[in-house]
């Protein structure tokens, strides 16, 4: 204890005081014991709270420079989906040297969705898909920015909005007509041969009524040279987008292209926009002599930005690589959902039996399925969902891309991860859905949900800014095609399709398909 001397002066008289003062040594004392004791708890809380932060989702170890690319087998979007069961509904892996998380259940998908859809708008791109520049100038992959904003606005508000759909319905019911007049010839020598390949019928028909629609042409017609040469390019342009590439997951092989898909897909691609060059130069000529048409090239031919933030007009190769993009995402979507959709109506002859009787009655046996019908079949409606939701043709979506590091539901998210929002796990997440593997059509009579966006539960067409630019136009084509082939014919298989059926195995190119396709006996029920 120290002592302070105080001396004061009080009406003459001085008063000598000591007053206490604290001991310095024992203030500095304390103060450096605190600072001993408290400093590395401070430290401690602190890399504590940045490492939870900095926390990345939890998932399965991986091996050195491989990862996870080994345990994914060849049905991703399950193995994927299994690992919710161990790690929850937001996972953490590498694909070789891709940094990769996926989304696993409704309330992680409307997290993504409605919180951080900006920060996932950009999409992850793999090496063919930068042939001939097609991931600059296609709307599904061009980066987030002025141009995908105009090509975006072009295709859902000039070209596939319901009012413009509506103007090209006798388009789309003359490729119908010819899609059933091909069954049916078909359908003699059916039964010998075990059944048609449904879903090649229905490619061939969804091809054309993109194609009328973009370029008011048949295209796969058998007396059309450019036509078939187009079409068999462009299932080469589908075969090798959705061949696995090792040059993906080690981009210092890119010179190599060990598997030669880039080399397979700049062949076909230069194919294919060759034909469209020459699509493009006709009706440039064909306005020369003043025939006019209305469909979706004269669209981009028309449109004129301002220069600034948008481009003043849209270039020849962007326009024939857009043109080239509708084919690729439409035909095959259609096809493979109406394959499932047959198969889950084959395997289930009550709902079959359910979905015929309701056409019967709204349309009468005696007329044409159109269109206009679709409001009036909530049966048939439920039926499209319910394949959707058990089935959708793209399982991860078109894979997004963090365009900066980010927090995700706790979890600390590096920019540049891929991310897998896996459509079929969430169609199937048992916290929304009962019974969630069973087929059963019902659940959806009398609800609200549906697949355009808002029901995260329910997304085959995606959601966000980078939802499918097609709904309006696939929503027609799905039950147009599917309305016609049950209201035209009675279905049947023979013993081996059945067991065809059964066998639940896919495969994964653009679309996941049936491994084995399906193969059925068309019987004509309608005159
Ligand atoms: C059954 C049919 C179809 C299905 C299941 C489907 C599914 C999808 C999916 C999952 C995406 C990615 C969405 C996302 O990342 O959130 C997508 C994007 C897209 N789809 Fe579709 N689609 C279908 C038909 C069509 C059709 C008929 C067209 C055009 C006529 C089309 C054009 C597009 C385009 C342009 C994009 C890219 C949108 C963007 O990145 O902003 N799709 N589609």
């Amino acid at each position: 204890m120290k002592l302070r001397y105080i001396q004061s002066t009080k009406r003459g008289s001085i008063t000598r005081t000591y007053q206490t003062l604290p001991d310095m040594d024992l203030v500095l004392k304390f103060f450096v014991w605190c600072i001993v004791i408290l400093a590395p708890a401070l430290v401690l809380l602190r890399q504590r709270m940045k490492s939870k932060s900095m926390r990345l989702p939890p998932g399965p170890p991986g091996w050195p420079v491989f990862g996870n690319m080994f345990q994914l087998g060849a049905m991703p979007h399950k193995t994927i989906a299994n690992l919710r069961k161990e790690y929850g509904p937001v996972v953490w892996f590498r694909i070789g040297s891709i940094n990769t998380m996926a989304v696993l259940n409704a309330k992680a998908a409307t997290e993504l969705f409605k919180n951080h859809d900006i920060t996932f708008v950009e999409r992850t791109i793999t090496e063919v898909m930068k042939s001939n520049g097609f991931n600059k100038a296609a709307l599904s992959l061009a980066p987030y920015g002025a141009y995908w904003r105009v090509m975006k606005r072009i295709m859902t508000v000039e070209m596939l909005v319901n009012k413009r759909i509506n103007e090209t319905v006798s388009i789309r019911q003359r490729c119908i007509n010819d899609m059933i007049q091909w069954i049916e010839k078909e359908s003699n020598s059916a039964k010998e041969i075990g059944g048609i390949h449904l879903a090649r019928f229905v490619f061939l028909a969804s091809f054309n009524m993109l194609g009328n629609l973009m370029l008011s042409r048949d295209l796969v017609d058998p007396q059309s040279e450019e036509g078939s040469e187009f079409f068999t390019a462009m299932m080469g342009l589908m075969e090798w987008s959705g061949h696995p590439n090792i040059v993906d997951l080690f981009p210092w092989l890119k010179w190599l292209d060990p598997q030669g898909l880039k080399r397979k897909m700049d062949r076909d691609q230069g194919i294919t926009l060759k034909v469209v060059a020459g699509f493009v130069a006709e009706r440039l000529k064909e306005r020369q002599d003043g025939k006019e048409k209305k469909d979706y090239l004269e669209v981009l031919l028309q449109f004129e930005g301002n220069g600034k933030d948008e481009p003043e007009k849209i270039s020849n190769h962007a326009l024939n690589i857009i043109i080239m993009e509708v084919f690729l995402a439409g035909s095959e979507t259609t096809s493979s959902t109406i394959e499932w959709v047959m198969v889950e109506l084959l395997s289930h002859p009550e709902t079959m039996i359910k979905v015929k009787n309701e056409l019967a009655e709204v349309i009468g046996k005696n007329n044409k399925f159109e269109e206009k019908y679709i409001e009036n079949l909530p049966y048939l409606q439920a039926v499209v969902k319910e394949t959707l939701r058990l089935h959708p043709p793209i399982p991860f979506l078109v894979p997004r891309k963090a365009t900066q590091d980010t927090d995700f539901m706790g979890y600390h998210i590096p920019k540049n991860t891929q991310v897998f929002v896996n459509a079929w796990a969430i169609g199937r997440d048992s916290d929304c859905w009962d019974e969630p593997s069973s087929f059963k059509p019902e659940r959806f009579l009398g609800s609200k949900i549906d697949y355009k966006g808002q029901h995260f539960e329910l997304i085959p067409f995606g959601a966000g800014r980078r939802i499918c630019a097609g709904i309006p136009l696939a929503h027609r084509m799905l039950h147009l095609v599917l309305g016609s082939l049950l209201h035209e014919f009675d279905w049947e298989i023979d013993e081996i399709a059945r067991n065809d059926i059964m066998d639940t195995r896919e495969r994964i190119g653009v679309t996941v398909r049936k491994m084995l396709p399906l193969k059925a006996i068309p019987i004509r029920c309608m005159i």
